[in-house]
């Protein structure tokens, strides 16, 4: 081990880890407005807004996000995902439909997603029900994807217990070589999902804590309701 790994694993303290935390601030920078009278009559339209808005601003991996599901026995879980597209279906993301969010989607097609960029200090939130795509429009998902996004879908097995790192290393050598020999290999878990959304929600960020809330509400009717909240 050298050097610079023995000082990353050094026991931190107590009283140091407090430190650090206690010393990080949010909203510290100057940060846009956001002026909800003038806002989209659609989440969709302002979402994109949003997004274009906090990569031009240097915004590190926008388009990464917290996908929360529910388990079968009605515990949540969340974990990072990214975002693949958005459009007039939702907020499309891929993943197996044999690991742990997989199999609690199938069992409750419900889901929330959070967006965060403190570059802006913006949040977007996300909730509603989440459909499956069907085979062909899964592996598309792919086709336009890297080698290494193909070979970690033909690699498979996400969240089921690994041996070892070893033997992690050699799978994926092998799905490695396979994605480079057959750019066509079926990926028959890998799965492409859209959440519909019922309910979008836009935060900006302010100094003086007067953030504000901007929640869109599908009606019964399919348009779309919009109130501000309380922060
Ligand atoms: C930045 C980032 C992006 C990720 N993108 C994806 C993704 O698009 N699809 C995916 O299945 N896992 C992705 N992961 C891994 C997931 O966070 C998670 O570890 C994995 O999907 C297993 O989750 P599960 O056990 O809850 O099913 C990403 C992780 C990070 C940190």
């Amino acid at each position: 081990m050298n050097n610079e790994s023995s000082d990353s694993s050094r026991e931190i303290s107590s009283d140091e880890f407090s430190a650090t935390l206690h010393s990080l601030r949010v909203w510290d920078c100057p940060l846009p407005g956001f002026d909800t009278g003038a806002a989209p009559r659609e989440p969709l339209a302002l979402f994109r807004e949003w997004f274009v808005h906090a990569a031009r601003a240097g915004q590190l991996e926008p388009h990464t996000m917290s996908l929360a599901t529910v388990d079968g026995d009605g515990r949540p879980d969340v974990r990072t995902l990214m975002l693949h597209d958005v459009d007039a279906r939702g907020w499309h993301f891929a993943s197996h439909a044999t690991s742990a969010k997989g199999v609690q989607l199938a069992g409750r097609p419900a889901a929330a997603l959070g967006f965060y960029w403190p570059t802006v200090g913006r949040q977007v939130r996300v909730r509603g029900r989440v459909t499956a795509c069907g085979p062909e429009e899964s592996r598309a998902d792919l086709a336009v994807r890297s080698r290494g996004a193909l070979a970690a879908a033909l690699t498979g097995r996400q969240s089921e217990v690994l041996g070892s790192v070893e033997e992690l290393a050699r799978v994926s050598a092998a799905a490695w070589e396979r994605a480079g020999a057959e750019p066509d290999a079926p990926a028959p878990t890998w799965t492409r999902y859209v959440l519909d959304p019922a309910e979008v929600e836009f935060f900006q960020g302010d100094a003086a804590r007067r953030h504000i809330r901007l929640r869109y509400s599908r009606t019964a009717g399919g348009s779309w309701e919009r109130e501000l909240l309380w922060p």
